[in-house]
């Protein structure tokens, strides 16, 4: 009919142009505006919102709850659209608009497989953000990791504390543990539905090595699951849609998309943030905040912005000819959760596949494999390392479709001719299944730095993974887990056998050094960077107080996965929204109208 014919026309028309979509290089969609030297006032309002990604939609909904404020949401990148909605397309978006299209630089220890050794950063530029392209699923990560926070030096962070907030912003529709979901908040969380038929070969290895089916967002982690999304009846709920859709209607919050925020204006002597001065529509404007401006901007464009404004390691900002108005550790601390991706499985059991009517008219209904990210059917957690002993060293994902995306694959994550060989000959997306291994707690550090003091050009994103060796370690645990699940006797039922890994075949084949090869070669990242404004009491070591202020500057917060401290034993959305969450009502106790 005539529905699933325009969604056929889309997903045929989106995948094609995803083919020969040119990643830009710089914001130069912006240089026209950034060039004039007109600047038109935008108006004064109580607070400016910097980025509607998954943090920023929510400030900006909590804050205009209060009828008095006006807020002023700015966003780089456009609406949503049908095409986003469809959690399958998700790699198809990172080759769109909707991707800011950074690479990491050159990297030594890591990203050997990939083109000029350089991993693809995707980070959403749409409203929404990361979560309106992201594999939408919600793990919020340990109780342990948000308590560690405290350990920090963060008082109001523990798990107990943060519970609530995460519990807030959810709509949960799976029969999770008690006393750890939420029902009526604006974000749903359902099951990706249904796992394929390999799904009961994956629980029924893992019970078979101990390891027990539970809700990982709930009592433990340790265990095995399908996986929990934020859809809702199969369609992605990003923050936009989940949080924003409903605020926009309020007469009190304005929101302004494709505009890029190029500086913080503060003022140098009394340290106040005053307003922002932005680009839109081939045109300069300054607006001035009141109350604060919010900082939202991500992991990598927050750092960068700040930089930009003057607030940032003294010695960089001087390199680039900034002057300094607060000398902190912007940037400096980028968290990452390195992904192996090396772990591939030759099936004789067919997933059964449908033409591409049937798999729309099945999304249309809330269901089928388009609804999934990738056929993300389940997840797991292992134990290893030096975390606590409840606490997940590695994470690792059962993916039943392996070959789906095979024609973007190339571009998406940036392998050279020999990895994509491998990929494109040696893996039947039918039959085959993938395993992913994440690591949630690398010892590695990377750094966001600038290029320039131009906001046209894209920052620098120096990865660094696998510096330390401990992460390469830890990962092999992960291998070794997986090497021993497929041979177990539910997969042994499905013939599962390893497909040859065309890299590293110098070293003894499954010995250490082949590993610690393969991993530098296969891997790259989940895209969940973090850390790089991190909270903390210490302005050697932190760039926000644990009120998410910037020290040292009045009327600044930042607000986005920057804050995170330390790593979380999960993904990073959930926790973007929990941070966003609880510091709107930080936000409204400061002006004493919680309550009101
Ligand atoms: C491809 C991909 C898959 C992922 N999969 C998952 C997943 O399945 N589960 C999960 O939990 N996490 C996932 N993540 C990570 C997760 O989505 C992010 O950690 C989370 O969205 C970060 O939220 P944030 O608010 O910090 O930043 P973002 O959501 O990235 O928001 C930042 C916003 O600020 C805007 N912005 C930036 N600079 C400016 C500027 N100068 N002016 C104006 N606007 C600006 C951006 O356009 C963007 O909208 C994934 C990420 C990616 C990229």
């Amino acid at each position: 009919d005539f529905v699933t014919e325009y969604y056929e026309n889309l997903i045929y028309q989106r995948t094609a142009e995803a083919q020969v979509y040119e990643i830009p290089q710089s914001n130069a969609e912006f240089q026209t505006g950034y060039e004039s030297t007109e600047v038109n006032d935008f108006g004064s309002y109580d607070f400016i919102v910097i980025g509607a990604g998954s943090a920023g939609s929510v400030v900006a909904t909590r804050l205009s709850e209060i009828a008095e404020w006006n807020i002023l949401l700015l966003e780089a990148g456009g609406e949503e659209n049908d095409f986003n909605q469809i959690p399958s397309m998700f790699m198809f978006l990172q080759l769109s608009e909707m991707n800011w299209g950074y690479y990491s630089t050159p990297q030594t220890n890591c990203c050997l497989g990939m083109i000029d050794h350089k991993c693809m950063a995707p980070r959403g530029k749409a409203l929404g953000g990361s979560s309106a392209l992201n594999a939408v699923m919600y793990v919020r990560g340990n109780p342990k990791d948000y308590d560690k926070w405290v350990e920090l030096g963060n008082p109001g962070w523990s798990y107990e504390e943060v519970l609530p907030y995460f519990i807030k912003s959810e709509n949960s529709q799976i029969d999770g543990d008690s006393g750890y979901h939420g029902k009526g908040g604006f974000w749903n969380v359902e099951y990706a539905l249904p796992p394929t038929n390999k799904f009961s070969n994956f629980i029924d290895g893992n019970v078979e090595l101990n390891v027990s089916p539970l809700d990982y967002n709930g009592q433990d982690q340790l265990g095995v699951s399908k996986t929990q999304v934020n859809t809702k009846h199969g369609k992605r709920q990003s923050t936009g849609t989940a949080f924003l859709d409903n605020a926009r209607k309020r007469k009190n919050l304005k929101v302004v998309t494709k505009a890029l925020v190029t500086q913080i204006n503060i003022d140098e002597s009394s340290k106040v943030a005053q307003g922002v001065t932005f680009v839109t529509n081939d045109k300069k404007f300054s607006a001035t905040a009141t109350k604060e401006i919010i900082v939202s901007a991500g992991a990598i464009n927050s750092p960068q912005l700040l930089m930009l404004s003057g607030i940032g390691p003294k010695s960089h900002l001087e390199e680039m000819g900034i002057q300094v108005i607060e000398d902190l550790p912007v940037g400096e601390n980028l968290l990452e959760h390195p992904l192996f991706q090396g772990l591939s499985f030759h099936t004789n059991y067919s997933s059964g596949s449908a033409d591409v009517e049937t798999l729309i008219t099945n999304y249309l209904n809330g269901y089928g494999p388009y609804t999934s990210p990738s056929n993300i059917d389940g997840l797991g957690f292992i134990h290893a390392g030096d975390v606590p002993e409840d606490v997940p060293m590695v994470e690792y994902l059962f993916i039943t479709a392996g070959g789906s995306m095979m024609p973007i694959l190339r571009r998406v994550y940036n392998y050279n001719d020999e990895l994509t060989y491998h990929y494109l000959n040696n893996l039947n997306s039918d039959s085959d299944v993938v395993f992913y291994l994440v690591l949630l707690h690398e010892k590695s550090r990377g750094r966001v730095s600038l290029k320039s003091h131009d906001p046209i050009d894209f920052p620098n994103i120096d990865l660094n993974l696998f510096s330390e060796p401990e992460d390469i370690d830890n990962f092999i645990v992960g291998i070794e887990f997986i090497l021993k699940l497929v041979e177990t006797e539910a997969f042994r039922k499905i013939n599962a056998t390893l497909v040859d890994i065309p890299v590293c075949q110098d070293f003894e084949i499954y010995s250490r050094d082949f590993w610690d090869c393969t991993i530098r070669h296969m891997s790259m990242t989940l895209y969940h960077p973090c850390g790089t404004t991190p909270m903390g009491p210490d302005k050697t070591t932190s760039v926000v107080d644990s009120n998410l202020k910037v020290h040292g500057i009045e009327k600044l917060r930042v607000v986005d996965a920057g804050v995170f401290p330390s790593t979380i034993s999960g993904h990073t959305n959930a926790p973007a929204v929990m941070v966003a969450e609880k510091i709107s009502d930080v936000i409204k106790n400061d002006y004493q109208v919680l309550n009101v």
